[in-house]
């Protein structure tokens, strides 16, 4: 059997907007909720939420019994961590800090087996497999696994044309929060100068033929991302959801 189709992946270039769901909390039940509620992908993120290598095992398993399809943002670039997330399951990967076409060509070169990269050969022993269960998956998994790289500083956005030229890039997410930090808006995304930069970025990713992706819990500003064509645009997380509606809740009474 050959390594599991990547349905995001496949999307990315069906001229759809998926719509996701940022996962922070770590914690397998809500991964599993988020994953049945109807989102067509969701973060299991590892840089800025309290995931290890297990956590993130832990909640690739309890989102599969659902619908969405769950990326790992890993918590940088490293090359060690990212052969790991790939053999515990992980198809979709998005890697943080992007800004230069060398360290995407390192990244790119991270995820996919030789001759193509450096993944290095785990197979037999890992759950991306079924444990070596998938006979033919080191013959199709660079197929399989997606790329998002994100770019989130004024030095990634003058690399941007660059980073887009480098092949196995799949999809780029602009991130609001560091670029407007490293833009001098540090807590504002929504500022004039930094919502400039970010739709210039996600046409030029979009021009380029790449899939732009973003994060916001404005409604405006989402509906204008997705009238932008933004192929992966996140719309919330699990931590802002719980926290507005549980303050909601509380104010009811
Ligand atoms: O810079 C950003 O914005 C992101 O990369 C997304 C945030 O890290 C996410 O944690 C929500 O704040």
């Amino acid at each position: 059997m050959p390594a599991p189709e990547n349905t995001f992946k496949k999307r990315l270039t069906s001229g759809e907007t998926q719509i996701g769901l940022w996962v922070g909390l770590g914690d397998p039940s809500v991964a599993e909720l988020a994953a049945g509620c109807g989102f067509d992908w969701l973060v299991i993120d590892a840089e800025h939420g309290p995931n290890g290598l297990r956590d993130v095992l832990a909640q690739l398993r309890a989102a599969s019994h659902g619908t969405a399809h769950p990326v790992v943002r890993v918590k940088d670039d490293n090359r060690a961590d990212i052969k790991q997330m790939l053999d515990i399951g992980a198809q979709t990967l998005l890697v943080p800090m992007i800004e230069s076409a060398d360290q995407a060509r390192e990244v790119v070169k991270s995820m996919l087996y030789p001759p193509d990269g450096v993944r290095g050969v785990g197979a037999a022993l890992a759950r991306a497999s079924r444990y070596g269960g998938e006979a033919d998956y080191l013959a199709t998994a660079n197929d399989q696994v997606c790329l998002l790289l994100q770019v989130e500083s004024r030095a990634g956005l003058d690399a941007l044309d660059d980073i887009l030229a480098v092949k196995g890039v799949d999809g780029v997410f602009i991130g609001p929060s560091d670029l407007a930090a490293d833009m001098g808006h540090r807590g504002n995304p929504a500022h004039p100068e930094v919502q400039e930069a970010v739709n210039d970025a996600l046409t030029r990713i979009r021009q380029a033929g790449v899939a732009a992706g973003i994060l916001t819990s404005d409604r405006t500003l989402a509906k204008g991302y997705a009238d932008l064509g933004v192929e992966f645009l996140a719309v919330g997380s699990d931590v802002g959801t719980l926290r507005s509606g549980l303050t909601a809740l509380r104010q009811a009474f």
